[in-house]
Formats: C-alpha cells, structure tokens, sequence
C-alpha cells in the first residue's frame, strides 16, 4: 500500500499584486509503504508546497491526498508523520537533548519515558556523548544530526524531507545519506524527500519524480533499481544521474 498517495493536486497562490500564481497542476505521486521516493525539480518548481501538502500545512485547490489508504480529511494519526527542514531549527538555549525532547513534551510524554527515548534516539544517530552540548558548540554534520534525532524521537513511520541536508560539505552529506539508508530500514520508515540534486535521489529513492516548472507537473515517475548502498561516484549512479538531468 503507498503510504501516501497524491491524486490530480493542483495548487494557485496569490501574488501580492493581486496575480494568480499556479504552482501545481495534476500531480499524481506515490509513495509506497518502507520506501524512500524522491521528487526532484529545478528551484521555483513547487517540490516544497508539494510537501507542505502532504504534510497537511498547506490544502490544494484541487485533487486529493490519501495518507495510509485514509482520506486526509479524515486521517487522525498525523503524529506518525514528521517533517525535516532545510534548515535544523534547533534552539539555541537548549542542549541536544532537550532540542530532541520538544515534540515528546508536546504530545505530552511524561519524563522518565522522555529521557529514555531521548537517549535511544540520540544513540540511534551516534550522538550520546553529545547530550548536554548547546547547538553553538556543534558541528554542522552534528546539528544535522540533533535534527533528524529530533525527527525520529517519535517513532514516525512516515518522515517527510525538504532538502535538510543541501547546506552540508559533500562528505557530512554523504555521511547522512548512510545514516538515512540505515535508520530508514531499522525502523521500516516510508520516506518522501525533495531535493535538486539528482545525485543525492539517485543514492537514497528507489523511485524518483521529476517536476517540470510553471506550474509543477510531473514531468516523469521513474525507478531506481540499483542495489543500495549506493556509491554516489559510480558509474552506475552517474548514469542515472546524468538521465534524469536531462529529465529536468
Ligand atoms: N505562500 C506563498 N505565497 C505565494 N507564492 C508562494 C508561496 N509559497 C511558494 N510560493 C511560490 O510558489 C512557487 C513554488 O515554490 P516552492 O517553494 O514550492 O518551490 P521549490 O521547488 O521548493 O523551490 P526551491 O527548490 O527553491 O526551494 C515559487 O514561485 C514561490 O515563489
């Protein structure tokens, strides 16, 4: 079953100057259930407001959104799902830990099982000795991961990506991929991921869709069938990658 399924969306904004803006038009995607599918597209072409839509912040004009087979409309288990950002939204006046805790304090977990899911997690992402430091006194390849250990301290089955590591030096970058690929498995996650680089798809997604711009539509849908783990140098990958390049 595809965790999340989106059928013939469409999407307007309004400008300022009063113009309609269409972002979306008929998009279909799937993602199935334990898979990592990638929508890749140039800047501008609404991969972000596509996310924003599944995520439920942002509602369609047109089309519809299932969520595990549920209507979005009538989807209650919206705590199986989080988003990662492009930027780590960690604050600054609290340590690692506490940064990991805050969507265990707002579902109002109590603090024993905080504290212990807090440390699973921060192990999970290789991070216990790091607990009581304060993001200033983090790398950016920790940071990153303080991120995703806030993301999966909740045990998502669904975690939704916006870019969240365009900002790292290539080698972190590669280094997180690995982790993604190893807690994606490790905890049977479906994973829906927007980037622009087509590399970085064609290492993690098994499928890959590509949005043409003004407005967004998918342009093609295609599979990855490379055994993982991918080397992002091989020719195998670099050939994908240089297809859907032109895709774009
Ligand atoms: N709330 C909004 N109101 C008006 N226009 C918006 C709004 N959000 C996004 N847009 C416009 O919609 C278009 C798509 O934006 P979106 O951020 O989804 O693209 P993107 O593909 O994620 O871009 P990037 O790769 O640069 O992050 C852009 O032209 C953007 O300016």
């Amino acid at each position: 079953m595809a965790s999340v399924k989106v059928q013939c969306v469409s999407k307007w904004f309004e400008r300022r100057d009063g113009e309609s803006l269409h972002v979306l038009q008929n998009i279909d995607l799937e993602a199935p259930e334990k898979t990592i599918t990638a929508i890749v597209g140039a800047s501008g072409c609404g991969k972000s407001t596509l996310l924003n839509i599944v995520a439920g912040l942002i509602e369609p004009d047109r089309g519809c959104l299932f969520l595990n087979g549920v209507k979005a409309s009538e989807f209650k288990d919206w705590r199986s799902m989080t988003y990662m950002f492009q930027e780590d939204r960690l604050l600054p006046w609290r340590t690692a830990a506490q940064n990991v805790a805050f969507g265990l304090e707002a579902a109002g977990v109590g603090r024993a099982e905080r504290k212990e899911r807090v440390a699973e997690t921060l192990e999970l992402v290789g991070l216990s000795q790091f607990a009581d430091v304060f993001p200033h006194e983090l790398s950016g390849g920790m940071r990153s991961r303080v991120a995703l250990a806030r993301s999966l301290v909740t045990r998502p089955t669904l975690l939704l990506m916006d870019e969240p590591f365009s900002k790292l030096d290539p080698t972190i970058r590669e280094q997180m991929h690995a982790e993604v690929l190893r807690i994606a498995e490790l905890m049977s996650m479906t994973i829906l991921f927007v980037t622009h680089d087509v590399e970085e798809a064609v290492v993690l997604a098994s499928r890959v869709v590509v949005l043409n711009p003004r407005p967004g539509r998918v342009r093609e849908t295609r599979t990855i069938d490379l055994p993982y783990p991918r080397d992002r140098t091989s020719a195998e990958v670099q050939q994908e990658a240089r297809s859907l390049r032109e895709s774009l």
